[in-house]
């Protein structure tokens, strides 16, 4: 690798698999290095961005943090993703380090082969792919084969021949990876670990090291980056199933996901909202709500975050003067289910 390169990191994870927590980590133990940061979200909130500058520490300050919401980086490379590098390159505050957060539906590919663009292949290698595994939605067996929804796919469709989308995508995250975060080994136990590893060890051909991680011990800037790789020159021995399917040129794009936003007022009773939220994520098998929430008599605003039907609320700070006290929610989930139905319950359960 040429050192005098910046090196880049990409974290990437299927969504509410833990990547913005990981970079809260990974900022809060850089030492000093100079980092910036580019997070890209499916949905046009920029909540991960915010919770990021919400949290306080001195290491995430929005001077470092350039949000691409314009859609999923994979898709949006060239429109979005190479002129905020070579923008941030060509800038006098040169960062020692680049860690770019994909969205949690993106394909590390694309934008792992965007680093052979001239214009940035000259400044910039990949140190790393980093991808963050949720252990608990793997041990709930969310990404198994679902032969099931295949079949019926395949009934529909002669010409489809994929996985589920959610197995598709992750085995694609995974087979980019250069090194596997099995992540949230809190919420499970030792026999479902192994199982877990089992299974991400069987989705990639590759040996690649995974690290186990949990609520209490995220690792930190030391064992991230650094790795060395410069993976964009091995790009060709991680190919997606789109690439291995679609050698036809035929556009990816996220048609198997729908991402809305909810807004509502105020929350009335906040001891309330969590059940009414799960509710509705059991009830239409949303797959990731998050944002923040204005509670009635409450100078804080209130964080919300569920994956599947796990939930987490906290206040994170005090709302800004002239700040509209309003409550938004990104809503994500499989492109079949009840839009509409999920619209209407969620703003009545931001009342
Ligand atoms: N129990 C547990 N929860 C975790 C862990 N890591 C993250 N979480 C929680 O999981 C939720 C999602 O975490 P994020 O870091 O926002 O996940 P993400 O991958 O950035 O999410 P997207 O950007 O939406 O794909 C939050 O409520 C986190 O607090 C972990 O190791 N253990």
């Amino acid at each position: 690798m040429n050192s005098e390169k910046i090196p880049a990191t990409v974290i990437t994870g299927f969504l509410g698999a833990g990547k913005t927590t990981l970079v809260r980590n990974l900022l809060a133990t850089a030492n000093g290095k100079r980092i910036a940061l580019i997070i890209n979200e499916f949905g046009d909130l920029g909540v991960d961005g915010d919770v990021l500058a919400g949290c306080g520490d001195e290491t995430c300050t929005e001077d470092d943090i350039v949000e691409l919401t314009n859609g999923c980086i994979c898709c949006t490379v060239a429109d979005d993703f190479v002129p905020t590098m070579t923008k941030l390159l060509n800038s006098d505050r040169r960062p020692d380090h680049i860690v770019i957060e994909t969205s949690g539906l993106a394909l590390p590919q694309p934008l792992v082969n965007a680093f052979n663009w001239p214009e940035i292949r000259e400044q910039v290698t990949v140190d790393g792919v980093v991808t963050v595994v949720d252990s608990a939605a793997v041990a709930d067996g969310k990404f198994a084969h679902d032969h099931h929804a295949v079949d019926a796919q395949r009934q529909a469709d002669e010409n489809l021949d994929h996985e589920s989308p959610l197995e598709e995508l992750f085995e694609d995250q995974i087979t980019c990876a250069d090194m596997i975060i099995l992540n949230k080994s809190d919420l499970v136990n030792e026999a479902q670990m192994a199982g877990v590893e089992h299974d991400v060890r069987h989705s990639t051909q590759k040996r690649v090291k995974m690290i186990r991680a949990g609520k209490d011990n995220a690792p930190g800037a030391d064992i991230l980056l650094g790795l060395g790789v410069g993976t964009e020159a091995d790009i060709e021995n991680r190919k997606s199933h789109h690439e291995l399917h679609h050698a036809d040129g035929h556009e990816h794009d996220h048609d198997d996901f729908e991402s809305f936003v909810v807004e509502g007022g105020e929350v009335s009773d906040m001891t309330a909202l969590p059940q009414k939220l799960v509710d509705i994520i059991e009830k239409h098998d949303v797959l990731r709500l998050k944002g923040f929430c204005a509670v009635k008599d409450r100078d804080m605003r209130l964080v919300v975050q569920a994956v599947g039907n796990r939930i987490d609320t906290y206040f994170d700070r005090d709302w800004n003067e002239g700040e509209a006290r309003v409550s938004r929610l990104v809503v994500i989930g499989l492109h079949d289910f009840d839009e509409n139905g999920v619209k209407d319950e969620v703003a009545a359960a931001l009342t």
